[in-house]
């Protein structure tokens, strides 16, 4: 297992910056995920990390071998870097089998059993090994673009939004296969994405990526729980995000008086209440912030509630679960549970 590092990594294309000094460190074993929105440099990240094309500056390592520093660059055959793109990523004339033994040596591609081990790896039943790719479906397409890249026992797997071609159905069966194999390898595995839900639920730690730069590296639940300003928080799950003013560790905004944690400053600020955090009884129980009901999505386990604070206050969406939901127009009261996030009015990024 390997760890990888990169340290100060600058790219530019022509004179438009694209990567301004990213840090970034995987323990040997891990899986992180690259987490932005498009445009914000995250594939050109992995393109270095693979020495698909070099930075301008800073440095690069692989367990400790300098895959990039001062100009000098390991070539991508010998950096021992196994990449999954997107789709489309395996030959169409050539089988299962000769996809995923394509980097083996010819005395193991003979053997055959690194075949079976590979298979097992992702998943993949053996009778599909004569199949071409499009006898596949897209998931099972996948594990084959995984099970070639882990081939040849890489020190680092990058995978470049290896389930966005998929359907829904077919996305969360594949995540988890894939999941399992890169454990199983014990694989370094750097995987660049745009979905949060994929990022928190796959990856052991989360950099979140804007305009070039690293904004936060943290495990999911800490990502999700202390995000460092207010668009972080509004990237990584739904957020409502509302004014208020800190005093004494509690927050005062339109929800009512909220226990704040971690605060470590006093004045205006913007309060972070996660949707599911918002409790929604029926108009005549006591206590609560009055809201009418404008919107109901029903997704079945939970649900997605969009509310008018009255008179006049903010909309702010409620998730509740999927029985005993409110009716659009209904007349209900609103409470916080548990505690808020605040983030200086000045520090949140979003003032105008
Ligand atoms: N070879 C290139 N030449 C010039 N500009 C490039 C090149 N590759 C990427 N860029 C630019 O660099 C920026 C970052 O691109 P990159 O593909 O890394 O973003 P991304 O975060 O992966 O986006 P997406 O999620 O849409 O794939 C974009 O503005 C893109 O147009």
């Amino acid at each position: 297992m390997t760890e990888l590092t990169m340290s100060g990594v600058v790219k530019s294309f022509g004179r438009t910056p694209v990567l301004r000094g990213v840090d970034l460190r995987v323990p040997a074993g891990g899986i992180t995920a690259i987490l932005g929105p498009s445009g914000c440099g995250k594939s050109t990240l992995l393109r270095l990390i693979a020495g698909f094309a070099d930075p301008d500056s800073g440095t690069i390592t692989f367990g400790g071998r300098t895959a990039f520093a001062d100009g000098r660059s390991i070539p991508p055959q010998r950096r021992r870097v196994g990449y999954v793109p997107q789709e489309g990523a395996l030959f169409p004339h050539r089988t299962v089998a000769e996809n995923i033994t394509f980097g083996l040596t010819r005395h193991a591609r003979r053997a055959g059993h690194r075949l079976t081990e590979l298979l097992d790896l992702v998943g993949l039943d053996h009778e599909l090994a004569s199949r071409y790719p499009h006898e596949l479906s897209g998931g099972q397409q996948q594990r084959v673009a995984l099970a070639r890249a882990l081939a040849p026992a890489p020190a680092v797997v990058l995978l470049d939004e290896p389930f966005s071609a998929l359907d829904a159905g077919l996305r969360e069966g594949t995540r988890r296969a894939v999941l399992s194999a890169l454990r199983a390898a014990g694989a370094t595995a750097v995987l660049v994405t745009h979905d949060q839900a994929e990022a928190l639920s796959l990856a052991d730690e989360v950099a979140v990526m804007r305009a070039g730069r690293l904004v936060q590296l943290a495990a999911p639940a800490t990502l999700y729980r202390l995000p460092r300003d207010a668009d972080v928080a509004r990237f990584v799950g739904e957020a409502v995000l509302l004014p208020a003013w800190v005093r004494g560790g509690v927050a005062d905004c339109v929800l009512g008086t909220v226990p704040v944690r971690e605060v470590t400053f006093e004045g205006p600020a913007e309060v972070l209440v996660r949707p599911e955090q918002i409790k929604v009884t029926a108009g005549d129980d006591e206590g609560g912030v009055e809201a009418r009901v404008r919107e109901v999505s029903f997704y079945g386990h939970d649900a997605s509630v969009v509310l008018d604070i009255v008179p006049g206050g903010p909309r702010i969406t409620a998730r509740l679960p999927g029985a005993g939901l409110p009716d659009p127009g209904d007349r209900v009261l609103l409470a916080v549970h548990g505690d808020a996030l605040a983030f200086p009015k000045s520090d949140s990024g979003n003032d105008q």
